[in-house]
């Protein structure tokens, strides 16, 4: 069967002042239609350039990016970015920034009224129908992200790249935005490629779990599959035998099978040698 998504042998080579430098060789992966895939990796090993050159940002040495049955050359609508701090305008209100979004996109096909109602249902999926008329500086960092999923979703992407989305968030917060995210991806199933550090993000969330290897010549590991039941709640997996066996697949991948002592947030471990394997255990 053809894939939704296709990326096809890509080799990324950046010139530096030093020489070239390949971060990514041979990279192929397909995904289907609807499929939430996560990105995890250590840090500086090419998740993403991976990123950027599926949303066009970045043109592949070797290889490419077919969508649809056809090859990203540009970026375009059809693939909304959320990176890990919001980009909105300080400027507008949370309802002003989606609303240069959806006048981007449907300006030729929806009428004024139905533009409004638009921003304003996407803005309720994301809980931020309360707080539309606030400006970012007003709102909390959480509350930010929220506008910036919900601009992200208004274009109807067919496409949903995500750069650490809550990267920046307290835990709590964070675990809040994962539920709105499964409750969204539910509603659209919508095709996500997610990049994170957070192990048991990537199994909550994700349909299969991309692990790339260290670089330089980064490529792709292994993929894990997730084929625990939906909806998923993070308390009653935590007790599930399936959840931990994969967490501990990802937790060896990447600990044991390419071994780099420092934690997946990119710091320098807190962690000794038995700690992690108590992770892992
Ligand atoms: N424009 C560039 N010029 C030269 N080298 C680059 C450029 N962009 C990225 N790199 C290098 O390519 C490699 C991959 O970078 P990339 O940002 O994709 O990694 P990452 O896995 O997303 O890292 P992190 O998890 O820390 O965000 C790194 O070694 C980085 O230094």
């Amino acid at each position: 069967m053809k894939s939704f998504l296709e990326i096809s042998h890509i080799d990324m080579v950046f010139e530096t002042p030093k020489g070239p430098f390949t971060a990514l060789k041979s990279v192929d992966l397909k995904i289907n239609k609807g499929e939430f895939i996560s990105l995890i990796g250590h840090s500086g090993c090419g998740k993403s350039t991976v990123l950027n050159i599926v949303a066009g940002l970045l043109k592949a040495t070797m290889g490419g990016v077919i969508i649809n049955d056809k090859e990203v050359t540009t970026p375009g609508p059809e693939r909304a970015v959320v990176f890990q701090n919001h980009s909105l305008l300080p400027w507008l209100t949370a309802y002003q920034n989606v609303e240069l979004a959806v006048k981007q996109v449907f300006h030729k096909t929806k009428s004024k009224a139905e533009i409004r109602d638009w921003i304003e249902h996407n803005l309720k999926l994301v809980h931020m129908d309360h707080a539309m008329h606030k400006r970012p500086d007003e709102i909390s960092g959480g509350m930010k992200q929220r506008v910036g999923i919900a601009r992200a979703l208004s274009m109807q992407p067919e496409v949903l790249l995500m750069d650490e989305p809550f990267g920046a968030l307290d835990a709590l917060t964070r675990a809040h935005m994962q539920d709105s995210l499964m409750e969204i991806q539910d509603e659209l199933k919508n095709t996500v490629i997610m990049i994170t550090h957070d192990v048991d993000e990537a199994v909550l969330l994700s349909d299969r779990i991309v692990m790339m290897t260290n670089g330089p010549a980064a490529t792709i590991g292994e993929i894990q599959e997730v084929n625990l039941a939906r909806p998923r709640n993070r308390v009653a997996l935590s007790n599930d035998p399936e959840y931990n066996e994969i967490r501990s697949n990802v937790l060896t991948f990447l600990y044991e099978k390419q071994r780099k002592i420092e934690t997946i947030t990119g710091k320098q471990s807190t962690l000794d040698e038995t700690e992690i394997k108590e992770q892992i255990a």
